[in-house]
């Protein structure tokens, strides 16, 4: 039949159909068939619809019974076979329940081949009663063979073969007798070349490696096999194939798949795990089973092989690091790094930190999971001595300013959690820079590091001890039950600290002071309380040292008054508030003016004339006295020109002035810029200038010597009065301090010691001046002593330059 004369024939059906078709019934089968479909009896069915719900072939033409594969008349649909069945119930049921044409298509498989069939339902209505069905089959043209479908299907290869016997009828070989193109793809050739090939022909190294076996196995078993075999590629290379085969009847289908690829992938991943230059294993995620372990991994850990792939992962982890192991590995998605340094276990029981790096792997064919390891316990170990080095003090080890600060906020913290005050103390050593100075700086080191040790091993453990910087600690005393704890660790620690210490077989002896400043009390921050301990610290040392002082309120006020007289000071010099007094020292042979000695006054606008002693140590700690001396020693010299020739002017001149080697220079420039005499300029210094970097102060004097400009030894009897000082520089005078004149005709010990004064200066040919002189008595007994001046109220007050000159002219 053709398709043009099938269609004309539906045509015609449905034509008459609709119009027979009417709102109330459905189209009689008389009006839509009898005596005017002709040719379309031969594909057409009537069917009766049963009370039952079933449906019984009435008639069926010759082309509809070909399709059922029978005859029709009497048939119940559902006896047919069940690729006409299904469709022919499904189109019969829907046009009933329409009550409309219906059109399906069927696919009825015979003999390997699948033909299409157009299907269309009409739904009638009989005058005998009972509802009638027309079914039309009508087949399209094309039709399709199965094998070629399935063989179409797919891309990956699949292949018939049939077996192939040898000379003693054993089968040994197969031939292909079908297969797809996916299969030809796959060894590059064209299904025409290799259908009908023997399998050894077209693959002849499959000899001998079991793969014919296989297959001859599953040929014969009919179980179905599955194997790898290599192919020497026609393009260059080896490929890798599996075959997946069984047998059906006498023939073997098998699918071929490529797993060059796969195969690749695994070599390169077995050669970067073997010949990694990092330790690597493979594990199960879920077990934590090791599966496979490089030789790197084997060498760092020192486990064998063997005993790496018995352990878990879990056996190389300290046993506080399992439990999180074991939550990352539980979660859905395991990180591939977690960024965290773990700790690994290594065969001999050291610990090593490590990061881990891992990613999920296809390991012979499970899900492994792969991990790469880096050593960082070298590194580890750098950044903690770095660290160590930025937190401690390098001489004594002990924490330094930064770790102390960071502590005493950690400390402030607890205080405010928990309420319990802890203590602040800051601690300065007695004397150490004595010994600094004259037993040199290794000595001072080692001294440090002696009384680091016993600083340490006085506190409780509870307690911080830190080096802030040169002689100076601090202890953070915590948990205090009340604040006289502070008062009694500080006494405790001034008496450890002031037992001797030998120091390379020298006996040393120093002192400590301390500052005690409370928390919370003292201060909200650790900045704060650390200034309030200092300044504690400094009312110890202003105080005797050698002893504690809490933190008092009124001590910040204190340093308050000391900032803005040090402001002050600095705007006194720029607008020049500063003035000099001159007193007069006398020839106790002639009686006669012999100089005057400089004294320095601040004209202040609201206080009027401040004596030194109020602004002069204050100048020295803040390094002002270095141009205010300059101011002095320029000035000095200035008025000095103005006197006569024979008078000599004196000026004091601090110990901070020594430092940075610029005297010499500046007295040098003085004198010529006055032009003045050397020899009538006489420095006063005092023995602190010989007691710090004596060595380099000598050297200063020397070189002002060489300008030709006097030096006296001032307040000679104070502080240390070590005759080597004497020795160490040639003096021209030495002045005799005023606090053995005053008493030197009552008190017959300070009338000794003028007395013993004024014979060394004898007998080392330096002339000595007596200062302080108040009383006729004492210039008598001073004259009797030998002494060669005097200076002194009773000989003359400091005066203004004007009245000195004065003065002068009535003498001369
Ligand atoms: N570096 C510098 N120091 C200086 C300078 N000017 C002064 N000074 C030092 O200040 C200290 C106090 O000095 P001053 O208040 O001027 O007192 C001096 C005299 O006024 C006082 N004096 C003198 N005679 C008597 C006396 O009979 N009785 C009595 N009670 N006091 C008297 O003694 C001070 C002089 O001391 P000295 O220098 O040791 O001769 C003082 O240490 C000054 O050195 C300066 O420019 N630079």
């Amino acid at each position: 039949m053709h398709g043009e004369n099938a269609g004309l024939d539906l045509h015609v059906l449905y034509r008459n159909w609709r119009t027979a078709e009417r709102p109330t019934h459905l189209p009689l089968y008389d009006e839509v068939v009898l005596g005017r479909t002709g040719r379309a009896g031969n594909h057409t069915a009537l069917v009766r619809a049963l009370s039952d719900g079933t449906f019984v072939f009435a008639h069926a033409g010759p082309a509809f019974e070909e399709w059922i594969g029978g005859e029709a008349a009497g048939r119940n649909i559902e006896a047919l076979p069940p690729d006409c069945a299904h469709v022919l119930l499904d189109g019969l049921e829907e046009a009933l329940r329409q009550k409309q044409p219906v059109h399906l298509v069927a696919y009825p498989e015979r003999s390997g081949y699948v033909r299409a069939y157009d299907l269309v339902i009409f739904p009638l209505s009989s005058r005998w009663g009972g509802p009638l069905l027309l079914a039309y089959a009508r087949p399209r043209m094309e039709k399709y063979s199965l094998v070629d479908a399935i063989f179409a299907s797919t891309t990956g290869g699949l292949m018939a073969l049939a077996p192939v016997r040898g000379r003693e009828g054993v089968v040994d070989d197969f031939r292909l007798v079908a297969l797809n193109q996916g299969a030809a793809d796959l060894v590059s050739q064209s299904i025409d070349a290799l259908r009908w090939q023997r399998l050894t022909d077209l693959f002849p190294h499959l000899r001998g490696t079991g793969a014919v076996d296989q297959l001859v196995q599953a040929w014969r078993t009919k179980a179905a096999v599955e194997f790898e075999f290599s192919y020497p590629s026609a393009l260059g290379g080896v490929r890798y194939f599996s075959m997946r085969a069984s047998a059906m009847e006498d023939l073997v289908s098998a699918s071929l798949i490529d797993v060059t690829e796969i195969r690749n992938r695994e070599e390169s991943f077995r050669l970067l795990f073997q010949d990694s230059p990092l330790p690597m294993f493979v594990y199960c995620p879920e077990t934590m089973q090791m599966r496979d372990v490089n030789a790197v991994a084997v060498e760092h850990y020192g486990y064998s092989r063997e005993q790496f792939l018995s352990m878990s992962l879990l056996d190389i982890r300290p046993q506080e690091e399992r439990e999180r192991v074991r939550q990352i590995l539980a979660q859905p998605t395991i990180p591939s790094d977690t960024g965290d340094i773990w700790k690994h276990l290594k065969a001999d029981g050291s610990i090593i930190e490590v990061r881990v790096y891992s990613r999920q792997v296809d390991y012979q064919g499970q899900a492994a999971r792969l991990a790469v390891v880096v050593d960082v316990t070298e590194q580890r170990k750098t950044e903690a001595r770095i660290s160590f080095m930025a937190h401690h003090d390098a001489l004594t080890a002990l924490p330094n300013r930064v770790l102390f600060l960071d502590e005493l906020r950690r400390t402030l913290r607890h205080v405010e959690r928990h309420e319990q005050p802890a203590a602040i103390l800051c601690i300065d050593l007695d004397y150490f820079k004595d010994v600094n100075d004259t037993l040199g700086h290794p000595v001072g080191d080692k001294l440090l590091q002696q009384v680091s040790g016993r600083l340490r091993g006085a506190l409780r453990e509870n307690d911080l001890v830190a080096r802030l910087g040169g002689d100076e600690f601090a202890v953070i005393q915590r948990d205090l039950a009340e604040p006289g704890e502070a008062g009694m660790l500080s006494d405790r620690l001034i008496a450890v600290l002031s037992q001797p210490y030998d120091v390379d077989g020298q006996m040393v002896v120093i002192g400590a002071s301390i500052g005690i400043a409370m928390a919370p009390t003292d201060g909200e921050s650790a900045d704060a309380l650390l200034k309030n301990a200092d300044m504690a610290l400094y009312r110890a040392k202003d105080e005797g040292r050698g002893t504690f002082r809490y933190f008092q309120p009124e001590m910040d006020a204190r340093v308050k008054a000391r900032r803005a007289l040090e402001v002050e000071l600095r705007g006194a010099l720029v607008v020049g508030e500063f003035t000099l007094r001159y007193q007069p020292f006398v020839s106790v042979e002639t009686g006669k003016i012999t100089g005057f000695e400089a004294l320095l006054r601040w004209n202040h606008p609201e206080r009027g004339m401040v004596p030194p002693i109020e602004f002069i140590p204050l100048a020295e700690d803040i390094g002002l006295i270095v141009p205010i001396g300059e101011w002095v020693l320029r000035q000095a010299c200035r008025d000095a020109a103005e006197w006569p020739e024979d008078m000599r002017v004196a000026v004091n001149i601090s110990a901070v002035q020594f430092k940075g080697q610029k005297l010499a220079n500046l007295v040098a420039s003085a004198l010529t810029m006055s032009g003045i005499e050397p020899g009538r300029l006489e420095l006063e210094i005092t023995e602190s200038v010989l007691l710090h970097d004596s060595e380099a102060n000598v050297a200063v004097l020397h070189q002002l010597r060489a300008l030709g400009v006097r030096i006296s030894m001032d307040d000679f009897g104070t502080g240390y009065s070590s005759l080597s000082y004497l020795r160490s520089f040639p003096f021209d005078k030495i002045k005799i301090d005023q606090s053995f004149v005053r008493e030197i005709v009552d008190n017959s010990g300070d009338a000794a010691i003028v007395s013993a004064v004024v014979g060394m200066g004898v007998s080392l040919g330096i002339s000595t001046t007596a200062e302080g002189v108040e009383t006729a008595e004492q210039l008598e007994r001073l004259r009797a002593e030998g002494c060669t001046e005097v200076q002194g109220y009773y000989l003359g007050r400091p005066m203004p330059a004007g009245e000195a000159q004065k003065l002068m002219a009535r003498q001369s």
